[in-house]
């Protein structure tokens, strides 16, 4: 990490995926679809969003990388109230794939970098935490690889876990979105003290598999009560795929975050991959649901940040020629 404040900074910040099953707002995987942010301190604000996947994201001072930018220079005692921003992303904006996080954590690490990171990568995690009000996104897009957290109202811990080289994640993103305080509200205030069991102890043991790479126990472990039963009518085909995925190839199936996207862990070495994304796909398709499924790792890498010169590109020439080449 440079402590030099930088003129010009270019970000990268994965994706995630959060509660894995069980880890309900406590286990998140960083995925290697990314966004990217160019920051830089000017003498009027201007947010320029590229790309088709930013519809109804305001380019004004009430913009969430602009506003949160803000919060770091706060929170270090300086004054920088005028930003040119430029975003492009390939995260897919309310589909349970992190997109807030990555926003957050990215205009953190963004604002950071422009001040000499004035702040540790541990205050940054705070302040995403309270922004996300749940640290399972924003510690994947942060740290990278599989984050095990929890936020307590007031303070963040976290551990990293690092990926199993032969996890690969298919996921299955239908073509509606699903606003995250939508899926929370259809919650329960209370849970059964049964449910709550069952949870701790298939939670644990996920985290357990992952730790030690017994991808065979992922099957057994990645179930949930808390939250999937209760998000289940949100989205149709949801039930299907969480009891039948592993008879096609998953290692463990499960909703990403508050979905709608629908995620499996597949071992990369399976010969059944064609098998288990047309499972997904026909199983969404029944239900009249239009998706669509790529296959991706996890990132090992958090979010970065490179200074960029008066004479590098601006990001629309970035994403044209090393995004898409
Ligand atoms: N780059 C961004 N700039 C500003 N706001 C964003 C950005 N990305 C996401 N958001 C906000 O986050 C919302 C989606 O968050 P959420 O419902 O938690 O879904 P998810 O994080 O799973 O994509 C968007 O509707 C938008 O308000
Ligand atoms: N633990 C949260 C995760 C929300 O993730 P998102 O990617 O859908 O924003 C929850 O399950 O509500």
């Amino acid at each position: 990490m440079s402590y030099k404040a930088v003129q010009k900074v270019r970000v990268k910040v994965p994706a995630s995926t959060a509660n894995l099953g069980p880890g309900f707002d406590s286990l998140g995987m960083a995925l290697n679809l990314y966004a990217w942010i160019d920051m830089a301190i000017s003498e009027q604000t201007t947010i320029d969003l590229i790309g088709d996947q930013m519809h109804g994201i305001p380019t004004d001072k009430t913009n969430l990388i602009y506003k949160v930018a803000q919060m770091v220079f706060q929170e270090a005692g300086v004054s920088h109230p005028e930003l040119s921003i430029s975003m492009y992303s390939d995260i897919p904006l309310t589909r349970g794939l992190g997109s807030s996080a990555s926003a957050i954590v990215g205009a953190l690490a963004g604002a950071n970098a422009l001040i000499g990171n004035k702040l540790t990568e541990y205050e940054l995690f705070q302040i995403a935490s309270r922004l996300e009000k749940h640290p399972d996104n924003v510690g994947a897009s942060l740290f990278g690889g599989i984050v095990v957290a929890f936020w307590d109202g007031e303070k963040a811990e976290s551990i990293r876990i690092e990926p199993d080289p032969n996890l690969e994640v298919l996921v299955a993103i239908p073509a509606f979105q699903l606003a995250t305080e939508k899926a929370r509200g259809v919650m329960p205030k209370q849970v059964a003290m049964k449910d709550a069991v069952f949870n701790l102890s298939h939670s644990s043991l996920l985290v357990a598999a992952l730790i030690t790479g017994n991808l065979g126990m992922i099957r057994h472990a990645m179930k949930d009560a808390l939250h999937q039963p209760y998000r289940a009518p949100l989205i149709p085909g949801m039930k299907t795929l969480l009891e039948q995925a592993e008879n096609h190839g998953a290692l463990g199936v499960a909703l990403s975050g508050a979905g709608p996207t629908m995620l499996a862990l597949v071992d990369q070495r399976s010969s059944r991959k064609a098998e288990l994304e047309g499972f997904l796909k026909e199983t969404l398709a029944k239900e009249g649901i239009e998706a669509q499924t790529l296959w991706l790792k996890p990132s090992r890498e958090g979010v970065t940040t490179t200074a960029l010169q008066e004479n590098d590109g601006d990001l629309q020439s970035f994403v044209d020629k090393e995004v898409h080449a």
